[in-house]
């Protein structure tokens, strides 16, 4: 099963047989980009994932970053982690024909029957109050995952789609159904607002209801999962009161 959707217009792409990380080549080529452009990697030597952990993609995994020049403010640009969950969900039914294994976590992880099969980091520069470029970072686990022991304690389950599916797709083919998904939300963001993608995220919530942990780097919250509110943080009720947390990782 594959993606029939075109390449989105107004989209670019560079395919690059090796490279340290997107997220770099995509800092260093950003002042040069005309419009909004996936680079996509076969290989990466230094991948990056959030709060400074490493990456480790096998070699057949997808590594790519789309960079955009969103004349916004790092807020507003932040919510493309829930557009970029939204079109990662839909590039995954569109070649594997199957939604209801796929489940979004808050805020950046997307997961396959339970583990976790991507991850999205965004990274910014800004030039005042609005960005000067915003990259959207994506890896997909497509063939293998990494193993557990190059995983921090309590992490959750790595993943492949490959594994967990018996789908064998390649990172241009995987490409080839997140553009288009990825242009849509954008195109729903700008035209809309959040609210829509706000939705359309929760309805796809992993643990919605349910007791989770949020840790940030001061403390750590337990309470259930409420829902996350009209500016994207995650909202818990607990024995305190009602949290919204702009940014942790939540365990289960
Ligand atoms: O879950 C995470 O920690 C986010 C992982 C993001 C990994 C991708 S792979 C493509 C892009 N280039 C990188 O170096 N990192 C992101």
């Amino acid at each position: 099963m594959s993606s029939t959707e075109a390449w989105p217009a107004g989209y670019d792409r560079l395919v690059l047989p090796q490279v340290d990380s997107t997220m770099a080549e995509a800092a260093r080529r950003a002042p040069t980009l005309a419009g909004p452009t996936w680079i996509l990697a076969l290989e990466q030597t230094a991948g990056r994932g959030r709060r400074g952990r490493a990456w480790v993609a096998p070699s057949g995994n997808f590594a790519a970053t789309l960079v955009m020049h969103p004349a916004e403010g790092a807020s507003q640009a932040a919510l493309r982690s829930f557009t970029t969950a939204l079109a990662l969900f839909d590039a995954f039914v569109a070649v594997t024909g199957r939604a209801e294994p796929f489940a979004l976590k808050w805020p950046n992880d997307v997961l396959l029957n339970g583990g976790k099969v991507a991850g999205i980091l965004l990274e910014s520069a800004s030039n005042g109050p609005n960005l000067s470029f915003l990259s959207v970072g994506v890896g997909v686990n497509l063939s293998a995952a990494p193993e557990a022991a190059q995983l921090e304690p309590g992490a959750l389950r790595p993943v492949s789609l490959l594994e967990e599916t018996g789908a064998r797709v390649t990172p241009e083919e995987f490409l080839d159904a997140l553009a288009p998904a990825f242009a849509r939300h954008e195109a729903r963001l700008t035209t809309y607002g959040f609210a829509p993608i706000r939705e359309a995220w929760l309805a796809r919530a992993a643990r919605l209801g349910e007791t989770i942990t949020a840790r940030t780097g001061t403390e750590t919250v337990t309470g259930i999962f409420e829902t996350v509110d009209a500016t994207g943080n995650i909202v818990l009720a607990t024995p305190a009161g009602r949290r919204a947390i702009p940014a942790a990782d939540i365990f289960f």
